[in-house]
């Protein structure tokens, strides 16, 4: 049986944790310090609830990270540095060039690998491939309720009560969008990384007052042709900002960490 470790344990978490492959075993959870003991009593012995990474005295085969940019900013350096795989859902956080760097430096030192799961969109192993023989433009669109981007700073940009219709409240690159909208823009990120960069893919952000799904699209031009991908998701009931398919896609990275086959 094979072991894994996650980090977070919220809407996305609980999700994955639900959906693990028999093979693989949660053993150890990282949340805040101040929930472990409530977590602890709920998930019972078999799991090892812990806030620090050096609580941790043997090697997970899989680190996944399900809680925010913040927790790859306190846990992601000492992950890699014992070279460990960091699976990341928060994938916004690399646009941070200097947490990037300490990571690389941490991953460089212990052996660890990151790998920047897809999340909430599609496509971005086609977007990879096209890259290889050169991209030209990017652009990813993020549409959600008004809901969805509440508590967020498009708060300051729009109106979310009282918009009626479709508006695009954010135009800039990916890296201005993944920092700026933490909870709903790591894709932003994760197109970025597999395309034209943080600072050359485009990404426009709308609030839809008529949607009830997470609507996610790139389009992408280079030597390959053209790439058009739409996606609307379900988000989670009990996360409205997070879809659905962005934690099934850390289910999928913990298939791979069983399954002879990847695909
Ligand atoms: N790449 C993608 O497509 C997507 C990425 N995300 C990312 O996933 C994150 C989690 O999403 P949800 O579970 O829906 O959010 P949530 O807010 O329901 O849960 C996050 C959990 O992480 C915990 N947490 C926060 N900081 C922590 C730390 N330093 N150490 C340990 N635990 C910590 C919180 O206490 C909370 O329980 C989001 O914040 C976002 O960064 C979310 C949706 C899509
Ligand atoms: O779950 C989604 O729809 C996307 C999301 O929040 C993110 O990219 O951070």
């Amino acid at each position: 049986m094979k072991q894994l470790m996650m980090i977070g344990f919220g809407a996305m978490g609980r999700e994955v944790a639900s959906l693990l492959p028999a093979e693989l075993a949660l053993k150890w959870l990282l949340v805040s310090p101040a929930r472990v003991d409530e977590v602890q009593a709920e998930l019972g012995p078999s799991v090892r609830v812990l806030s620090d990474i050096d609580e941790c005295d043997q090697a997970p085969d899989l680190v996944v990270e399900c809680a925010g940019q913040g927790a790859v900013r306190e846990h992601g350096a000492k992950v890699l540095a014992r070279g460990w795989t960091l699976g990341l859902i928060s994938v916004g956080a690399l646009a941070d060039d200097e947490l990037m760097l300490s990571l690389r430096a941490a991953a460089q030192q212990g052996g660890g690998r990151i790998l920047a799961l897809a999340g909430a969109i599609a496509g971005v192993d086609g977007l990879a491939a096209a890259r290889e023989g050169g991209l030209e433009s990017v652009l990813y669109s993020g549409r959600k309720s008004p809901q969805s981007w509440r508590g967020s700073p498009a708060e300051a940009l729009i109106d979310l009560d009282t918009v009626t219709e479709p508006t695009v409240f954010f135009r800039g690159t990916a890296r201005e969008a993944a920092l700026r909208f933490p909870a709903n823009a790591n894709v932003a990120a994760t197109v970025a990384l597999a395309g034209l960069g943080m600072d050359n893919t485009r990404v426009e952000l709308t609030v839809d007052p008529a949607s009830s799904t997470n609507k996610h699209s790139i389009l992408a031009q280079g030597r390959f042709g053209e790439l058009s991908i739409e996606l609307s998701g379900q988000p989670l009931a009990s996360n409205p900002k997070t879809s659905t398919l962005a934690a099934l896609s850390v289910v999928r990275a913990c298939r791979h960490c069983t399954d002879t086959v990847l695909i």
